[in-house]
C-alpha cells in the first residue's frame, strides 16, 4: 500500500514526497510550499484539458471505426474528405519558420548519432551518458562488423588474427577521411607534431602530411612524442590514441593502442517506451536517476568479468590545439529526458478528489526540476552550455496536443521560476494525427521545438489500430516497406527543412532495432542521413561508435540542403492504408506470423510484468536478437489482434500459438534465477495473462497502447511476489 503524505490538498506518495524535500528541492533557489502549492494548481488547472484530449482520441476513432464499416472498399478521395469534415486532419497554418533560441551546438552544428537509454538502470544511463567517446577497435573487434572467417574468431582471450583485420579496418577508414598526402595511415611509423602541423614517418622512411591540413586540431603529450591526435571531420571528432607500451600499441608499427570516435552526441534518457515504472517507488526511482544526471553524482557499482566497477560520468576531454592552446571538448553526450505521453495516470500523486493525476504533468514538473540544477550549475559538469533543459515529449496526436504541452511547459517555468522557452521541446512524429497535421504541430511550439523525430515503431502501431475496421493488415516484416510509412518518413523531413529546421533542430530518424546485427546497421542506417536526418536513433554506445562513421561519409547539411527545394506533398501516400488486399496466404504463412508476433511478445511481456524490466533483447522465431519495446510491443499486440478481429485466424489458433510460444520463452530465460515460467500454470502466470489480454482485449486499447495493461499487471504482480523494484 502506497504511504500518502498530505501536502495542501494533494495526498503524495511519501516516497516521492521525501525525495523532493530532501534532494529534489534543496539548492534550487526554490520555496518548497510555495512549490508545493504553485504544482497543486497546475494539477487542478491542467488534468481537466488533459483528459479532454484523451476524450477527444477515443471520440476519432469512434468516428473512424465507423467510417470503415459504413464504407466497404476504400474510396481515398471520400476517406480524405470525412478526415478533413471531422478535424482529423486539420487546415494548413502559414507558412513560418521556428525560432527556438539558446540551443546547444550538438543540435544546431552536429550532425550524429542518438542513443536512447531506459533512465531506470542507472549503471546502463551512466554508460550512455559516457557515450560521446567509443572505442572503433572494441566496436569492432566486438560485433559481426568484422567476420570470423579465416581465423578471425571471437575468442575469450585476445585474437590477433581478429585484431589485425580491425586495425586494418580503423586505418582504412582514417585513409578515407582523413587521407595523407602519400601513402597510407597503414604505413605510419610515428605521427609527430611539427610548428603546429601534423607530419608522419613512413615505413619506406619518407614523410608525409594531412591531405587536408585543417583536419589535425589538436594533441595531448609533448609535440615529438604524443598520446593523442585529435582530428575533426564534417563536425565529428577522431582521436588516434599512441601508447607504446599498451598490448596493442606494443604490436602498431606507431604504437598506435586505439583509434576514439565521437560517438553518440546526443542521447535520451528515457522515462517512456523502455521503461516499467508503474507507482510512486518506481517514478521515484527513474526521477533520482535523472537527479543524479543533472547533479553529476550518478554512481553504479557492479561486478563485471570479476572485476568491481564503480562507473561515475566522464570528464571532459583537454588536448593543446594547433597553436599551442588548451581545447576542452565535452566528454559526455548532451542529455535529452523523454517524457511520457499524455495518456496514463499515476497514482504517485493524488488530486483533491483522491484521484490519481495525470503522469505526464508530473514528469514535465519533477524532470525539469531535477534539471534546473544543470541550469543552476549545481554540478561539476554541464549537459546544457545554454542553459536549456531538453524535453522529448511522445505520443501525441494532432497539433491541440503540442499545444497542450507548451501550455504545461510554459507553467512548468513559472513554477521554477525559468526564463520563458528553458524547455526545449522535442516532438516525436509517431502517432497518425501528428505526421497529417506536422506542420501545425511544429507551430504550436516553434519558438521552444529542437528536434522532431519519426518513432516508426509507435507509429506503426497506430497505423494498425487507427485503421484496424478498414481490414486485416499485411505482415509484420513487409510494414517498413509500405507506402504510407515512405510517405510518412519523407514528409517528417520536408516538413522540418520547410519550418526552417536545418541549423537550428534535430530532425532525426528512428531506432536500429536489431542490436546485434551491426554489419547489416552499418550497410543500411546510412540511408537514414541519405533521407536528410541529422540523427538517428541507435540502442547501444556499441551501435552509436559504428553509426558514427557514416556521419564522416555523408554531409547531412548539404543533403538537406538539396532536400529543401522538394516540394512534393505526401499526403496521399500517408494515407495509403496497409490493408492487406491480396489475402491468400497460405496456413503455413498466417501460422508463421502469429508465431512470430507471439514470441516476441511473450519474451517481452513476461520481464516486464515479472521483473520491471521495460526493454529487453528478445530473439525472434529466426532467432534474431531484437529491441523490444511498448512501441514493439505495440506493433505485434496489434497486428494479432487485427487478424483476430477480421478472421484471419481464430482465438484458438491465438491461445494454441501463445502457449507453444511460452514453452519456448521459459527454454530461453532457463538461466535466469529470477524468471517465473509460464508452463505449466498459465493462469497463474500474472505475465502470460497480461499477454493474452494485449491480443484479445487489444482492439479495445487506447490507441492501441500498451501501457494500460502492462501497468495494471505489474502492478498485480509486484503485489502478489511482493516485489520491491
Ligand atoms: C521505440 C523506441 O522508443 S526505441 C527507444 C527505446 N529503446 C531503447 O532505449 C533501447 C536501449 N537499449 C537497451 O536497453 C539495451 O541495449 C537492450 C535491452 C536492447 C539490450 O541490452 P542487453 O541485452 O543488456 O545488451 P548487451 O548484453 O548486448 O550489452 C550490455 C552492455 O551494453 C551496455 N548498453 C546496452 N545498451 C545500452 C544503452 N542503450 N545505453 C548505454 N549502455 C548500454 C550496457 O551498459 C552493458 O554494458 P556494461 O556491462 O559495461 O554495463
Ligand atoms: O519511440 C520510438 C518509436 O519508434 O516508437
Ligand atoms: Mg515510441
Amino acid at each position: 500500500m502506497t504511504e500518502y503524505v498530505t501536502v495542501g490538498n494533494l495526498q503524495v506518495a511519501n516516497e516521492l514526497y521525501q525525495f523532493v524535500h530532501a534532494e529534489a528541492l534543496p539548492e534550487t533557489g526554490l520555496n518548497e510550499s510555495k512549490f508545493w502549492a504553485d504544482v497543486e494548481g497546475l494539477i487542478s488547472d491542467l488534468t481537466p484539458k488533459n483528459h479532454a484530449l484523451i476524450e477527444e482520441r477515443k471520440m476519432f476513432q469512434k468516428k473512424v471505426d465507423a467510417w470503415h464499416k459504413d464504407h466497404d472498399g476504400y474510396d481515398f478521395q471520400a476517406y480524405q474528405l470525412f478526415l478533413e469534415e471531422i478535424g482529423y486532419i486539420e487546415p494548413k497554418v502559414e507558412d513560418f519558420a521556428i525560432m527556438t533560441e539558446n540551443v546547444d551546438d550538438v543540435i544546431t552544428m552536429q550532425s550524429g548519432p542518438q542513443l536512447v537509454v531506459p533512465i531506470d538502470n542507472a549503471r546502463y544511463a551512466i554508460n550512455a551518458a559516457n557515450a560521446r567517446w567509443g572505442s572503433l577497435y572494441d566496436a569492432l573487434y566486438g560485433t559481426d562488423v568484422i567476420t570470423e572467417a579465416g581465423g578471425a574468431e571471437k575468442t575469450a582471450a585476445y585474437n590477433p588474427i581478429r585484431g589485425e583485420k580491425v586495425i586494418s579496418f580503423a586505418k582504412a577508414f582514417l585513409d578515407q577521411h582523413i587521407p595523407l598526402s602519400a601513402s597510407s595511415h597503414k604505413s605510419v611509423t610515428k605521427y609527430v607534431v611539427i610548428n603546429g602541423k601534423l607530419e608522419v614517418s613512413l615505413e619506406n622512411g619518407e614523410t608525409a602530411r594531412l591531405l587536408d591540413e585543417s583536419k589535425f586540431i589538436g594533441y595531448r603529450g609533448v609535440p615529438g612524442n604524443l598520446e593523442a591526435v585529435l582530428f575533426k571531420n564534417n563536425g565529428l571528432h577522431i582521436e588516434i590514441q599512441i601508447d607504446e607500451n599498451d598490448s596493442i600499441g606494443q604490436s602498431d608499427k606507431a604504437g598506435v593502442k586505439d583509434v576514439l570516435i565521437e560517438s553518440a552526441t546526443s542521447c535520451i534518457m528515457d522515462c517512456e517506451d523502455s521503461v516499467a515504472a508503474v507507482d510512486a517507488e518506481d517514478k521515484t526511482r527513474v526521477y533520482r536517476n535523472w537527479l543524479g544526471l543533472n547533479r553529476g553524482n550518478l554512481t553504479s557499482a557492479f561486478t563485471k568479468n570479476g572485476k568491481e566497477i564503480n562507473r561515475t560520468l566522464n570528464p571532459d576531454r583537454s588536448y593543446t590545439g594547433t597553436n599551442g592552446e588548451n581545447i576542452t571538448l565535452p566528454g559526455r553526450v548532451l542529455m535529452f529526458i523523454r517524457n511520457v505521453g499524455h495518456l496514463m495516470t499515476t497514482n504517485a500523486i493524488l488530486n483533491q478528489h483522491g484521484e490519481e493525476i495525470p503522469e505526464g504533468i508530473m514528469d514535465g514538473v519533477f524532470t525539469s526540476l531535477m534539471a534546473k540544477h544543470d541550469v543552476l550549475g549545481n554540478s561539476p559538469f554541464q549537459n546544457s552550455q545554454k542553459a536549456s533543459i531538453y524535453i522529448v515529449k511522445p505520443k501525441m496526436h494532432g497539433s491541440k496536443e503540442v499545444a497542450f504541452a507548451n501550455e504545461l511547459f510554459n507553467r512548468v517555468e513559472d513554477i521554477l521560476e525559468l526564463p520563458r522557452h528553458t524547455i526545449k521541446i522535442g516532438v516525436m512524429d509517431e502517432e497518425r494525427r501528428t505526421t497529417l497535421n506536422l506542420k501545425n504541430c511544429i507551430h504550436e511550439v516553434k519558438d521552444r521545438i529542437v528536434f522532431i523525430n519519426t518513432g516508426f515503431l509507435d507509429r506503426t502501431g497506430d497505423e494498425i489500430h487507427t485503421s484496424m475496421e478498414a481490414g486485416p493488415m499485411i505482415r509484420k516484416g513487409e510494414m517498413k516497406s509500405s507506402k504510407w510509412l515512405n510517405g510518412y518518413e519523407k514528409n517528417n523531413v520536408l516538413t522540418g527543412l520547410g519550418t526552417g529546421m536545418k541549423g537550428k533542430a534535430q530532425i532525426g530518424k528512428g531506432m536500429w532495432a536489431m542490436p546485434d546485427l551491426m554489419s547489416e546497421m552499418l550497410a543500411q542506417k546510412g540511408g537514414h542521413l541519405q533521407a536528410g536526418g541529422n540523427t538517428a536513433w541507435v540502442p547501444s554506445p556499441t551501435a552509436a561508435t559504428l553509426h558514427a562513421l557514416h556521419y564522416h561519409e555523408i554531409d547531412v547539411k548539404k543533403v538537406q540542403s538539396e532536400l529543401e527545394k522538394e516540394t512534393v506533398n505526401y499526403q496521399t501516400d500517408i494515407l495509403q492504408l496497409p490493408v492487406a488486399h491480396n489475402r491468400n496466404w497460405s496456413t503455413e504463412e498466417i501460422q508463421e506470423e502469429l508465431d512470430n508476433s507471439a514470441q516476441t511478445l511473450l519474451g517481452y511481456v513476461v520481464r516486464w510484468v515479472d521483473q520491471g524490466v521495460g526493454c529487453s533483447k528478445v530473439p525472434d522465431i529466426k532467432d534474431v536478437a531484437l529491441m523490444e519495446d511498448r512501441a514493439t510491443l505495440r506493433i505485434s499486440s496489434q497486428m494479432l489482434a487485427n487478424w483476430l478481429h477480421h478472421g484471419i485466424c481464430t482465438k484458438q489458433q491465438i491461445m494454441d500459438t501463445l502457449k507453444r510460444m511460452a514453452k519456448i520463452v521459459d527454454k530461453q530465460n532457463e538461466k535466469d534465477s529470477a524468471y517465473r515460467a509460464m508452463v505449466p500454470n498459465y493462469h497463474e502466470s500474472i505475465a502470460f495473462q497480461a499477454a493474452c489480454d494485449l491480443v484479445l482485449k487489444g482492439k479495445e486499447q487506447p490507441s492501441g497502447y500498451t501501457e494500460p495493461i502492462l501497468h495494471k499487471r505489474r502492478l498485480e504482480a509486484k503485489e502478489k511476489h511482493q516485489v520491491k523494484s
